[in-house]
């Protein structure tokens, strides 16, 4: 392959994973294969290890799709990235950004990559954030490598105002409520203990665009690289696996222009909320459930897990909670279930337990203490599957064998590594690190306390 004809740098992405390459990354090489217009291409920033920029870069920013089903794939080359970036490049990361081409910024940084403590907004007093705001005070641009995600943004964002180079769309693309809304707020808290004009300058130039985001894609496996090499012939040191379903709905203005998504299935809404309830609080709260309750069970992967009965049916029970609560008709939710049981039962994608159990602590309070919230004001009970999900969680953090990373919960675990300690963490104590109201209900924590029984002494060969 080569990379000639490839379209010029007109989006900059922070978060160069899997994801991006299977999801916004694919809707723009469709978007551009569709459209008659001038095609939009990617300058794609790693978020940590340099790792994916070194292996994309080599091979001129272009890799292997494998979109798999359950009897085979199928391989089709992207070519939207066209730079692949190490992240610590601050110097790079600002002059593309400083660049009017430059009309959208999309972001993958995970849930944790916001640094966003619920209504207290940005998370004061973490290393990364206290030190960004320190460098975005003091140093000279060229020497400047800001490490957290709102860091990097600000400091592109100055260099964007500095230049005149206009008005911008920033598109976050994590799986978070209201995640153009937890965008604005982390970045205009950062810009402002750094700058209060650029923070009003930011406020009236950036678009933060929210946005649901749907396509399951497991990390890449030393296998996925020998099939992608073997179905198109060149080697390929950096294919992406993911599942022929995608779906990407956006909420937003695009001040400077877009790649025309809406040609490869995106689609453009008024009002995101009732999609992304819908994908957090079925899709992702399953995976969690599953990952937590497959863990406890031994296994390695959602598809395994969801050869499980017992496992199936706390499944059921969490979505039967979420259905009163949901601004979906019975049919609607119905067809979305059926879809998700036969994406869950995919053996053909390797979605591992541990990826998806990271950093419950954040993911919970999204994923299922909105339904918990939404059931009790309705004066509904809190849902035998949430109250499962939260149990299964508590139980994996309690277990010294269980090996998952919940950076979140090490003030209530302590280091998961450095022993035992933590296997006397009560429930109550657990829920107030996701919602310190709610821990407060009896009923709740009953609930969870029930759950946590249910769940027992439950092995590989026993039952919930
Ligand atoms: N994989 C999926 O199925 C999927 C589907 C929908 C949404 N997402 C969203 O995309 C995110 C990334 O998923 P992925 O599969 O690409 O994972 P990945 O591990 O392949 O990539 C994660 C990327 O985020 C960067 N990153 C991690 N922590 C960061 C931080 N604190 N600051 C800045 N960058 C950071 C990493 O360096 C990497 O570039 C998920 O957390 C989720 O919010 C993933
Ligand atoms: O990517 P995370 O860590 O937010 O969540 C793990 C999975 O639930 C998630 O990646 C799903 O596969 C995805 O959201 C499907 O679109």
């Amino acid at each position: 392959m080569t990379g000639t004809n490839r379209p010029p740098i007109r989006m900059v992405h922070l978060g160069l994973g899997a994801f991006h390459r299977a999801h916004q990354a694919w809707y723009t090489h469709q978007a551009n294969e569709l459209s008659g217009s001038r095609p939009w291409g990617i300058a794609a920033f790693t978020g940590r290890s340099p790792r994916a920029a070194e292996s994309l870069t080599e091979q001129d920013g272009l890799y292997t799709l494998l979109i798999r089903d359950r009897n085979e794939d199928r391989a089709q080359v992207i070519s939207s990235i066209v730079e692949a970036v190490d992240g610590n490049n601050g110097a790079r990361w600002r002059e593309l950004l400083a660049t009017p081409d430059t009309a959208v910024l999309t972001v993958t940084v995970t849930e944790a990559g916001y640094h966003h403590h619920g209504t207290k907004g940005l998370d004061y007093g973490n290393a990364e954030v206290d030190g960004d705001i320190r460098l975005l005070r003091s140093s000279k641009p060229a020497t400047r490598a800001a490490r957290s995600a709102p860091g990097r943004i600000v400091d592109g964002l100055r260099a964007r105002r500095d230049a005149g180079a206009g008005p911008l769309a920033l598109v976050s693309c994590d799986n978070l409520n209201h995640n153009g809304d937890v965008t604005r707020t982390v970045v205009l808290q950062m810009a402002t203990s750094v700058d209060e004009n650029l923070a009003h300058w930011i406020d009236a130039n950036v678009s933060f665009v929210s946005t649901m985001v749907d396509r399951i894609t497991p990390a890449t496996t030393a296998a996925d690289c020998e099939t992608a090499s073997r179905l198109t012939g060149f080697p390929d040191r950096a294919p992406v696996v993911t599942e022929p379903f995608a779906e990407w709905i956006l909420a937003g203005e695009f001040p400077a222009g877009r790649p025309a998504w809406e040609l490869a299935g995106a689609r453009f809404v008024d009002d995101i909320r009732p999609f992304e309830e819908r994908k957090l609080w079925l899709l992702n709260a399953g995976h969690s459930l599953l990952a937590y309750t497959g863990m406890i069970r031994g296994y390695q992967t959602i598809a395994d897990t969801m050869k499980d009965p017992e496992c199936v049916e706390l499944l059921e029970e969490l979505w039967s909670d979420a259905r009163p609560v949901l601004p979906f008709s019975a049919a609607e939710i119905d067809a979305g279930l059926q879809d998700l049981r036969t994406r869950f039962q995919n053996p053909r994608i390797e979605h591992q337990l541990t990826q998806i159990a990271a950093d419950g602590s954040i993911k919970l309070r999204m994923r299922s203490i909105p339904v918990i919230r939404r059931r009790l004001a309705q004066g509904l009970d809190p849902g035998r599957g949430q109250a499962a999900l939260i149990a299964a969680w508590l139980r994996c953090l309690r277990s010294p064998h269980i090996d998952f990373h919940d950076r979140g919960a090490d003030s209530l675990v302590g280091r998961r590594d450095d022993g035992p300690a933590h296997s006397s963490v009560d429930e109550r104590s657990a829920l107030a690190l996701l919602d310190s109201e709610l821990a407060k209900s009896p009923e709740l924590v009953a609930a969870v306390v029930l759950a946590a029984e249910r769940l027992g002494a439950a092995t590989a060969s026993t039952s919930f």
